[in-house]
């Protein structure tokens, strides 16, 4: 009577692990980006430790700061491009490759049945793939990268369920915000979420992918979806390494059971400083947009891009609209596809697969009282500049409120 988490860490951690258990665990993939991987590197260095366990299991993007933005940044970079070389990491993603959520997916690192641990909160966005995904700080990260291995306190989990077909103009980020704005931003504290029913079924990867990458923006250690057909269509071609797809036992155990009614929602926003501050969009007054951002490891995908066009085709953008694809196999498709041409033509401006905004550091930072509509995952207090105001929407959202300059419903376009 078994969680998927459960049963990935008894397979991780070589005992019959059970919720609440304490266990040192075999980290199948590591991964620590830009940002992160400075801190990470300096602690191994003082660790003392020379070589790291394996090279093959290490893979470092670079997403948060690239193109550097200063001379401080370019030199912390250079010292990672060389330390990575030294010790013969070859997974490493320079600039322009794309964010490492989006990445650890394409370049087949994300796995059914894995224990992947990322130096970044978001590390959750694995679990789309039936994977335990989990983000730790930089400390840790570097007794991975020595040893391999990291101690655990096993999750409870909790599943959430969604039934029923969303309606015309909502999307995964609707369903996702929904989920979060009922169960609050620390509703799920240290639970690893599993997700069911025909709603999360019928969503597409990429979807997917949105849902279990704020599953840490409601306190979850990680956020599941038992891997299917589409799952395992996906990985083809993208890995050679054997994987073991794991489901929970029939008799497992929830410590709580969610459910929600897909067919009844209406596109959501979550309003300015939280992201569980969650509000259909009938009930939002009218809200002043000065920038609209379609992009980031929630909602940078192909198909978040192609929603955005079909909104955006032959029509024109009232306020600063910045479109930022996910990675280099986003950005290729989006472009093969007509799709970054269409949102040319409409007036928004395509920049580097990374970060780019999102966490305020370059590339669309916004001015004190200004209001940004954002796909992104954290609407938190001064995340993109000093006193601006982020609301987090689906692309067809954004898209919508970049035409009127104001907050939108795709329906009303
Ligand atoms: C910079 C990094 C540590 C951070 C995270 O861990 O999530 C960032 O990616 C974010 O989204 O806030
Ligand atoms: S896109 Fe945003 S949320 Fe995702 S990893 Fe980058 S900074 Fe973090």
């Amino acid at each position: 009577m078994s969680t998927i988490s459960e049963k990935i860490f008894s397979r991780a951690s070589g005992t019959r692990a059970k919720a609440n258990d304490f266990v040192i665990a075999d980290v199948d993939y590591a991964m620590a980006h830009d940002g992160t991987s400075i801190l990470a590197v300096r602690s191994f260095r003082e660790m003392g430790t020379e070589k790291v366990w394996n090279p093959d299991r290490i893979v470092v993007p670079f997403d948060h700061l690239t193109p550097a933005n200063t001379d401080t940044t370019a030199a912390l970079q250079k010292d990672i491009r060389e330390w990575l070389h030294a010790q013969g990491i070859k997974n490493f993603y320079d600039v322009g490759e794309g964010i490492c959520h989006q990445l650890l997916p394409e370049k087949g690192f994300a796995l059914p049945g894995k224990l992947i641990v990322g130096a970044d909160s978001h590390s959750c966005t694995y679990g789309a793939f039936g994977a335990f995904g989990t983000g730790v700080g930089a400390t840790d990260m570097a007794e991975i990268f020595s040893t391999g291995k990291l101690w655990f306190k096993v999750p409870e989990s909790i599943s959430i369920t969604a039934e029923g077909k969303l309606g015309k103009h909502v999307y995964a980020k609707d369903l996702t915000l929904r989920i979060i704005g009922t169960l609050g931003v620390a509703g799920a504290t240290y639970k690893a979420a599993e997700f069911y029913g025909s709603t999360i079924e019928s969503l597409s990867v990429s979807g997917r992918m949105t849902l279990c990458n704020m599953a840490i923006e409601m306190g979850a250690k990680a956020g599941i979806v038992p891997p299917d057909k589409k799952t395992f269509d996906y990985l083809k071609g993208r890995t050679e390494e054997t994987y073991e797809p794991v489901y929970a036992d029939e008799d497992a155990h929830y410590a709580q059971e969610y459910h929600f009614a897909a067919s009844e929602l209406e596109p959501q926003v979550a309003c300015p400083h939280n992201v569980d501050n969650v509000r259909g969009i009938s009930e939002l007054s009218p809200t002043k947009i000065d920038q609209a951002f379609i992009g980031t490891c929630t909602n940078g995908r192909l198909e978040d891009l192609e929603v955005a066009a079909s909104i955006l085709k032959g029509e024109k953008v009232a306020v600063r609209t910045l479109v930022i694809p996910a990675s280099r196999e986003v950005f290729l498709e989006a472009a093969r596809k007509g799709v970054i041409e269409t949102l040319l033509e409409a007036g928004a401006t395509i920049g580097t697969p990374g970060c780019g905004p999102c966490l305020g550091g370059h590339m669309g930072v916004i001015a004190k009282d200004e209001v940004c509509i954002s796909t992104a995952n954290r609407n938190f207090k001064g995340r993109m500049g000093t006193g601006g105001f982020i609301y987090l929407a689906s692309p067809a959202t954004a898209a919508a409120s970049a035409i009127t300059g104001e907050i939108t419903s795709p329906a009303d376009i």
